[in-house]
């Protein structure tokens, strides 16, 4: 359980960051960004704090209960000290797992999907038949919000060259085909024929099996195959997260400049940002996540779309 967080109620939060982080900075590692925001790294856990308006918002994030409250106990303790000429109410909330973190609200989700434009019969029926076909695994498929920013990207890249990792039933595959340049292919990589064979059937109904090659076989393989230049214009990574960091490696080096790499899944369903989840595919997409943001390769966003995607592209 072990992400915390309190609004103070202040007209200063700013002071309050530089005192906290100047007191700090002589015991644990302190930092203040240029833009007012702190962090403090204990050996327990971190304390980010920010300046937003007229409150302090402060996220404690540590590996257990006992952690967290070591961390809000010593940051707490500070922040009413300093405050001589106010009563300053810091009031923590429950600790909670990532797991329980809402990256998307339910109201805002449901907007989302509703204001995009429609993906079509073709899709419509496919999520259909992938409920029925596959059960609970029907959950994988992107959604219709995330089919349409694809479909997007794909056009403002003015992509002729794609892969994706991960086809499953073919819903993010039929986006990214539709958006290709005359002339363009997708190269789609699946473990799966089962799946894939659904897949199949949907790129046959919406017009463009023409343009997909689908290698059933571990993407790694697939993707190491590839010549070695930078032809690429967009991939969609997409599979077992374990693997993102080495789908990651090969598709970067193959990307043209201005290419981009998409990358879904980034936030886990909320076990990136809780450092409670040690197993591999938590620790793969937390470093991977990380060296994107500091890679000099690509300039990067994260979008909150859905659970997470990030936008790499090459420079
Ligand atoms: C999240 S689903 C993809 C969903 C798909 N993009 C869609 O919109 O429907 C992940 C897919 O990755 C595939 N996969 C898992 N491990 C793989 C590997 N090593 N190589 C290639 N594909 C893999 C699975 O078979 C599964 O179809």
């Amino acid at each position: 359980m072990p992400v915390s967080t309190a609004q103070v109620a202040t007209s200063r939060p700013s002071r309050y960051i530089k005192q906290l982080v100047s007191h700090m900075g002589r015991k644990v590692t302190a930092e203040l960004a240029g833009d007012g925001r702190g962090t403090l790294t204990f050996a327990q856990g971190t304390c980010v704090l920010t300046p937003s308006g007229d409150h302090l918002e402060l996220i404690v994030t540590a590996a257990d209960a006992e952690a967290v409250a070591g961390v809000q106990d010593v940051v707490t303790r500070h922040l009413v000290r300093f405050a001589t000429q106010e009563t300053l109410d810091v009031d923590w909330t429950e600790p909670i797992e990532g797991t329980d973190l809402r990256l998307v609200e339910p109201v805002v989700g449901d907007y989302l999907l509703t204001h995009c434009t429609p993906p079509g019969e073709v899709l419509d029926e496919l999520v259909v038949r992938t409920r029925e076909a596959t059960g609970d695994a029907s959950g994988m498929q992107v959604s219709r919000d995330e089919g349409a920013l694809l479909t997007m990207l794909v056009r403002l890249v003015g992509a002729r060259n794609a892969i994706e990792v991960g086809v499953f039933t073919g819903y993010s595959s039929i986006c990214i085909a539709r958006g290709l340049l005359e002339g363009g292919r997708l190269l789609a990589c699946d473990v799966s024929d089962e799946w894939t064979a659904i897949a199949r059937d949907y790129w046959e109904r919406a017009g463009v099996a023409d343009r997909i090659d689908l290698k059933v076989g571990p993407a790694l393989e697939t993707l190491r195959a590839l010549p070695a230049e930078p032809t690429v214009d967009i991939a969609f990574i997409d599979a077992d997260k374990e693997s993102y960091p080495a789908y990651y490696e090969e598709i970067v080096e193959r990307l043209r400049p201005g290419g981009l790499v998409v990358l879904d899944n980034v936030f886990l369903g909320g076990r990136v940002m809780d450092p409670a989840f040690q197993e591999e595919r938590h620790l793969a997409m937390r470093g991977l996540n990380d060296l994107i943001a500091a890679d000099p390769r690509v300039e990067s966003v994260m979008l909150p779309v859905r659970d997470g995607v990030t936008l790499a592209r090459r420079r």
